[in-house]
């Protein structure tokens, strides 16, 4: 919002402050002004109604403004973390403005001066660093998309600034969207002036509400300023160092730096050297196939359910984070795939040093969030204590990994490196800093270094002296008070302490007098007579109370100047504990996985270059545990074969067509073998008996009717835009999942689209593929496209009820059992009788007439039966009428007559 919008006022008619507080609102733009005054950050006008309504706060008023009241409203300093937290959830950019200089100084200017105040900070959802702002478990990235000529070149790149990580990625506008999807990036950095074009407007619309769009200028996009700051922020004089990158790439990270910059107000986070992400490296899955396999989290939005939720043994937030990372990105390169699956395996086999490791993660604080802080003078001596603690079990681990090393007569390559990381072997190591910091810091350190006391005693002769002057005094204190009582014989002298008089001697007032008089007039001098007691300072007092003043002064100034000296050693190490740290967050998923493959019988993958895909006694993850959870038949595990050997017809890629009823276990079948596939690829074990996996380039899932009303399309549209981009994009390295496509439609449009798709992915993209439908009509495509497999799972009918096996067999299902399952889900049995009666009609039209016949508009609103009856007629009026009776609800009389009825039906058939 501009300052001199109609509802903010201009600064003609302003007081001094006011005049103040409108020149920094309009430096903060449209973020919410927290304007400090003393132990409240205030908002006034328009920012003071947004936030009240947000934050569900009372909206007063304080003064006047060109004769209006001004509205207010304010967060107590101590507790505002919550209250920005809402905010930044809400939406909401917030400028912080403190105080930056001493009131007493602002005196000395004159009696009117205002305190000079600036913004420290511009809080937005993709700059986060406090613990109480961020999820532990999850990453919080900030991305910047620059796009040059014309969108010919563009980059994409990132950052986690409360971890310090940079990364970049040449890229498309297109392929953007994919990459954005798959960071789940909390703010993407634009330049303002592409904003009105199709493709941003695409880019925004596919983004959706979760990222905020930080629209901005586009000089911050120039890629010669932007090597320019690059260079100088990590001291070298060309960024060929980092690698060779191009225009785009340096645009982007140039972006992402000046943002950055930008809203931390010059202090920078401890940011790695940049790093490119290379786009063959990992599978490619867009952002619709996430939602569908729900990677990270469920369709509304939770993390149960999500393969990731069941999957997650990990211990540590860093653990959780490169988790979800790394089923958000599996990758392609099988020798990198197993370098991963060599650590997990590793583990996996010892069962004792395993869970040593996972007692040692567990002690593991955040050290990349900790580091961060600390580097951009937001560190408390907490963070100090954290980096204490973690280099302590790091070097832990390592120990531990070296003597796995020794026990199992050698260690996978992955851990190896693991361990030389967590002990910066070869880097001098960090015996010297873990020891500086053990000696420096007290156990339990308090959260905020202006309050002290976090240096412990015995560590810095200057403070240990302030220190003892200060406890000394004290001593004195009580000595005095000792004293006095004698001298005055008043038994109920007291020595206290208060702001204002600072120390003072307090009496009951009847005893006051006595103090008045001589000979005690002489030393004590009356200051106060409150209704309970009476107060008196001496000089002996006042001379105590400066020198502990000064004592306490001067211990805190050495405490803070050794928290300035040990967070500088802290950061002259950064980049060895950052490598630290992401080395015990490597080494908690690998034994993650290992837990897991241990608790939930999974097993290792073999992956190669082949097409193969041969999954036995596949499992869904979430479905598995979700069914034990709730003491039900153990999950069906089944087989999934989509390539062929050899060189006969059916030799390629194999499309399995999966039919049967609803709820029969289809889509959990279509799913669990692509989050196989995921979980493989990131490197983890797979619920299964046995898999064996040609790498997949890119995954595709997509699931027919699944309504997207936010964005104002209808649901056959979204259908079709993500099946054309499948069918568009499909290789035959790609693994294509479709769930019921054209269910959104009238049955033969659905029906027909389908059926084209089905011989575009056989004929044209030749991927491995699983397609469930309803159709049953499209089985018998397998006749002309030699490479499709119609599979069903089964059911067993018993008693006229359908039972579920959950088995995937071989061959086409018969029927589809649709209306036994609407009546196992409590539809009347009025409506279930009707649908079996429209839906024999049906099945008899279409074996006189073909598929050209199926007339199911006619047929739902046939009116009457036949008048006069075929055999088979009859004999379902027969069945009609015995289902129509309800012999809980019949007289004996009644049944008798119904009986000899149904007799007399029966005699006609
Ligand atoms: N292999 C299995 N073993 C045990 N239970 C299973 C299995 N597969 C699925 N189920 C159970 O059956 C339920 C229905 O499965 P699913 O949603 O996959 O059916 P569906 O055939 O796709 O149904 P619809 O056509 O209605 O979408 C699941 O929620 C799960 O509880």
């Amino acid at each position: 919002m501009d300052a001199s919008a109609p509802d903010t006022p201009n600064a003609a008619a302003a007081t001094p402050m006011m005049a103040q507080y409108l020149a920094i609102k309009r430096q903060a733009g449209d973020a919410l002004l927290f304007y400090r005054m003393g132990d409240f950050y205030e908002l006034f006008f328009d920012d003071a109604a947004k936030a009240a309504a947000a934050l569900d706060i009372a909206l007063t008023r304080r003064g006047k403004h060109a004769g209006e009241d001004i509205p207010m409203c304010g967060v107590p300093v101590h507790a505002y973390e919550s209250y920005l937290a809402r905010l930044i959830r809400k939406g909401f950019k917030v400028a912080i403005c403190e105080q930056t200089e001493d009131p007493a100084e602002a005196k000395k200017r004159g009696a009117k001066a205002v305190v000079r105040r600036e913004i420290v900070r511009l809080v937005t959802p993709g700059t986060l660093t406090e613990d109480s702002l961020l999820d532990a478990a999850r990453s919080n990235h900030l991305g910047a998309l620059a796009v040059l000529r014309g969108g010919a070149e563009a980059a994409l790149a990132w950052t986690d600034v409360s971890t310090g990580e940079l990364y970049v990625r040449a890229t498309s506008l297109e392929e953007a969207r994919l990459h954005a999807a798959a960071l789940s990036l909390a703010e993407l950095i634009v330049p303002d002036n592409n904003a009105d074009t199709d493709e941003w407007r695409a880019l925004a619309a596919e983004l959706g509400d979760g990222v905020a769009l930080a629209r901005q200028p586009a000089q911050l996009f120039d890629s010669r300023a932007g090597e320019r700051r690059l260079c100088a922020l990590f001291k070298v004089a060309s960024l060929e160092a980092f690698g060779a990158f191009g225009r785009a790439e340096i645009a982007a990270l140039g972006a992402l730096v000046a943002y950055v910059e930008l809203t931390q107000v010059g202090r920078m986070p401890a940011l790695r050297p940049p790093r490119r992400a290379e786009r063959a490296a990992v599978m490619t899955i867009d952002q619709a196939t996430r939602a569908s396999l729900e990677l990270l989290e469920n369709q509304a939005g939770t993390r149960e359910g999500s393969l990731l939720h069941a999957v997650d043994r990990t211990v540590t937030g860093p653990g959780a984070r490169l988790l979800a990372q790394r089923l958000s990105a599996p990758l392609t390169d099988p020798a990198a795939i197993d370098r991963r699956l060599d650590a997990v395996a590793a583990l996996a086999a010892d069962d004792r040093r395993r869970e040593d490791l996972r007692e040692t993660l567990r002690r593991m604080p955040d050290l990349a969030r900790a580091l961060s802080r600390l580097s951009l003078g937001r560190g408390s001596p907490r963070d100090l204590a954290a980096i204490r603690d973690g280099l302590a079990a790091a070097a832990a681990l390592a120990r531990l990994l070296d003597e796995t090393d020794r026990a199992a007569g050698g260690l996978p390559e992955a851990l190896k490196e693991a361990a030389g990381a967590l002990d910066a072997r070869g880097k001098g190591g960090f015996s010297a800093l873990a020891r500086l910091l053990e000696e420096a810091l007290v156990g339990e350190p308090p959260a905020l270094a202006r309050e002290g006391g976090f240096i412990a005693p015995g560590f810095d002769p200057g403070l240990d002296s302030a220190r003892v002057l200060r406890d000394e005094s004290r001593r004195v204190i009580a000595g005095l008070e000792a004293k006095y009582r004698t001298e005055t014989e008043i038994k109920s002298l007291k020595i206290r302490h208060n702001n204002v008089l600072g120390y003072f001697v307090e009496t009951p007032p009847g005893q006051a007098d006595r103090l008045m008089r001589a000979p005690f007039d002489a030393t004590f001098i009356h200051r106060q007579t409150l209704a309970s007691a009476a107060r008196f300072t001496t000089a002996e007092l006042a001379d105590l109370d400066a020198r502990i003043a000064r004592a306490r002064d001067e211990a805190l100034a050495r405490e803070l100047e050794l928290f300035d000296r040990l967070a500088g050693e802290v950061l002259a190490a950064a980049d060895a504990i950052g490598a630290a740290a992401d080395a015990a967050a490597a080494l908690d998923v690998a034994a993650s996985f290992a837990t897991l493959a241990r608790e939930e019988n999974y097993v290792r993958p073999r992956i190669d270059s082949s097409l193969a895909f041969e999954i036995r006694g596949g499992r869904h993850p979430a479905v598995e545990q979700a069914l034990r959870r709730r003491g039900e038949p153990a999950f069906a595990a089944n087989d999934c074969a989509l390539h062929e050997e050899g060189d006969g017809e059916k030799a390629g890629a194999l499309l399995w067509l999966v039919t049967g009823p609803n709820m029969a276990g289809k889509s959990t079948f279509l799913r669990q073998n692509a989050l196989i596939a995921i979980l493989a690829q990131a490197g983890g074990y797979a619920p299964a008996d046995a898999v064996h996996i040609g790498v997949a380039d890119r995954v595709f899932s997509r699931v027919g009717a699944s309504d997207d009303l936010a964005r104002g399309r209808s649901t056959f549209m979204v259908e079709m835009v993500e099946t054309a981009a499948i069918l568009n994009q499909a290789s035959a390295r790609s693994l294509v999942i479709l769930d019921e496509i054209g269910r959104g439609t009238s049955t033969f449009d659905g029906m027909a689209i389908a059926w084209a798709a089905i011989e575009h992915l056989h004929d044209k993209n030749r991927c491995r593929g699983l397609f469930a439908t309803h159709y049953h009509e499209l089985t018998a495509l397998s006749e002309s496209l030699p490479r499709l497999v119609n599979v069903s799972m089964r059911v067993r009918e018993w008693k006229g009820e359908v039972v579920f096996l959950h088995e995937v067999a071989k061959g086409p299902a018969d029927r589809s059992y649709g209306v036994a399952v609407a009546r196992l889900a409590g539809l009347p049995p009025a409506v279930v009788k009707r649908a079996e009666d429209v839906l024999r009609l049906l099945e008899s039209r279409r074996q006189a007439g073909g598929l050209d016949a199926l007339p199911l508009f006619a047929a739902a609103r046939a009116p009457d039966p036949p008048a006069k009856p075929d055999g088979d007629g009859r004999a379902a009026a027969l069945l009609d009428a015995l289902a129509a009776l309800d012999p809980d609800d019949l007289t004996p009389r009644q049944a008798l007559e119904s009986l000899y009825r149904l007799k007399s039906m029966a005699e006609d058939v």
